[in-house]
C-alpha cells in the first residue's frame, strides 16, 4: 500500500512527504523528480517548449508507470488532471489532499509567473485553486490541513488517521 499526497503547489506535499517516509519507514517518491529524469530537463524547460500541456501528459505517464509499494508518493500539483494516473493509484494507494487556504497559499507561492505551474497562462491563482479544489476533493480518501510551521502535528494526524484506516505501519516510530 502507498500513500499518495495530492495538492496545490506550495501545500507542502514534497516537504511533508520526506519526513512522512522517513517516520513509517516507507520509501519516499517526487515524482516532479522522476519527471526530470524521464526529460532528462527540468519542468520548466519542457514547459517553456512543449507548453503546460505536455508537462500534463508526461506527468501522467510518470505516474501510470510507478510500480511501488510502501512507499509515500509525493505528486506534482497538476497530478489530479490524470484520471488515468489517479486510478493506477487509488488502486493500491490511499489518496491525502493536503489541504492549505489560498491566502496562505499565496504566501508561499511568490513567484506564481515563473514557478512551472502547468496552468492555462490566462489562468489566475484564484481561478486554478477553485477548479483543482474540486479535483483534489474528488480523489481524495483523507484530507489534511497544511496548518503553517505545523508539518509536525500533520504528520502524527496523518499517521493517527492512516491506523484508524487499518494501515499496519508497523515500522512507524
Ligand atoms: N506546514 C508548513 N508551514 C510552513 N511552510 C511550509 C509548510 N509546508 C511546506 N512549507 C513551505 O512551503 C514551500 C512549498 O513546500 P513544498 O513541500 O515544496 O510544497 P509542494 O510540494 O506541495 O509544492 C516550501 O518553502 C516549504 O518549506
Ligand atoms: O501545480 C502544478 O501545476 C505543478 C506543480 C509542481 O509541483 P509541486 O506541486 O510539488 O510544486 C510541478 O509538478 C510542476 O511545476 C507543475
Ligand atoms: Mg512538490
Amino acid at each position: 500500500m502507498n500513500i499518495v499526497l495530492v495538492g496545490m503547489p506550495g501545500a507542502g506535499k514534497s516537504t511533508i512527504g520526506v519526513l512522512l517516509a522517513k517516520r513509517v519507514a516507507f520509501d519516499f517518491i517526487d515524482s516532479d523528480l522522476n519527471i526530470q529524469n524521464k526529460t532528462g530537463e527540468s519542468l520548466q524547460e519542457t514547459m517553456d517548449r512543449d507548453g503546460y500541456l505536455r508537462l500534463r501528459e508526461v506527468e501522467e505517464e510518470v505516474l501510470s508507470e510507478l510500480n511501488v509499494k510502501n512507499s509515500v508518493i509525493s505528486t506534482g500539483g497538476s497530478a489530479v488532471y490524470g484520471a488515468k494516473a489517479m486510478k493506477h493509484l487509488k488502486k493500491d494507494g490511499i489518496v491525502i489532499f493536503i489541504r492549505a487556504s489560498l491566502d496562505e497559499l499565496k504566501n508561499r507561492v511568490s513567484n506564481y509567473e515563473n514557478r512551472g505551474i502547468a496552468r492555462r497562462p490566462d489562468q489566475t491563482f484564484q481561478e486554478l485553486f477553485d477548479e483543482r479544489e474540486l479535483l483534489y476533493n474528488k480523489y481524495a480518501d483523507l484530507i489534511v490541513d497544511s496548518i503553517k510551521g505545523q508539518q509536525d502535528s500533520m504528520i502524527e494526524e496523518i499517521i493517527k488517521a492512516l491506523r484508524a484506516r487499518g494501515l499496519k505501519l508497523e515500522h512507524a516510530i
